[in-house]
């Protein structure tokens, strides 16, 4: 990102001024009190929002030039995982998976093999024909970690993915997302989670009224909340 600012309809300085590279590979936090703007940091870089100004570039492509048609072809190479799962609740987690092929329309025949591969990787191949409905909400995350790698990505990236779970279910979550992130892929992470960011450290990137105020490899969480 190059001087980035976000600016909302109603006049909101969401993002003021970023500058921030992120390498193939890493893991990423992105920690500051609410409404600094660690939502709308990561919205840019999946393309839900664009920049005012500046220019974010994912995988060297300027998200601002990107044509509509082509959006997805950009998120394919990116995993998304909300603190609030956003799986689809009449498919069942198999299904919840196998969609995320079927809309880069992957070939039917690799579709099965690779949709219980990641079942497998996330402990849930005893639990793929559940509705979400019928999964716990850890297992509902894990469902949607196995969508956001299903295709590959060259990077993951949530916004707090154990915001609505307890310690136990958080800890299995972090360890899948070491696990992704020690087989190459990039991972960035929204977080409220001290202990977690305290714990497993890794680079951290914080944000005060949208502006970078500290950037620090094995950093800490550094708030009171
Ligand atoms: N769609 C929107 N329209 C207008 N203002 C918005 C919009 N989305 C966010 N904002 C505002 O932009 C600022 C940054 O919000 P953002 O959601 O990025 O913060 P955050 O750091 O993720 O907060 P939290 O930790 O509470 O999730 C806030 O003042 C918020 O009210």
């Amino acid at each position: 990102m190059h001087d980035v600012w976000k600016v909302y309809p109603n006049g909101v300085e969401a993002l003021r001024g970023i500058d921030l590279k992120i390498e193939q590979g890493e893991f990423v936090y992105i920690v500051g009190p609410s409404g600094s703007g660690k939502s709308t940091l990561i919205k840019l870089m999946y393309r839900e929002e664009v920049p005012t100004h500046g220019v974010v570039l994912i995988n060297g492509v300027n998200v601002k030039r990107v044509r509509d048609w082509k959006i997805p072809h950009v998120r394919r190479k990116i995993g998304v995982v909300f603190q609030d799962y956003k799986l689809l609740p009449n498919l069942t987690a198999y299904e919840n998976v196998a969609f995320a092929m079927e809309a880069v329309e992957a070939p039917r025949r690799k579709i099965k093999q690779r949709v219980e591969e990641v079942l497998e990787l996330v402990g849930l191949t005893d639990r793929m024909h559940a509705l979400p409905s019928q999964l716990s909400g850890g297992e509902q995350q894990r469902v949607s970690i196995a969508r956001a790698i299903v295709n590959n990505p060259t990077f993951v990236i949530a916004d707090e993915p154990t915001g609505n779970l307890d310690p136990e279910n958080s800890w299995d979550i972090m360890y899948l997302l070491e696990e992704i992130n020690n087989r190459g892929t990039t991972v960035v992470m929204a977080t409220h989670n001290k202990e977690i960011v305290n714990t497993m450290r890794q680079r951290v990137i914080a944000i005060e009224q949208g502006v970078i105020v500290r950037d620090e490899l094995g950093g800490e969480y550094g708030y009171e909340d």
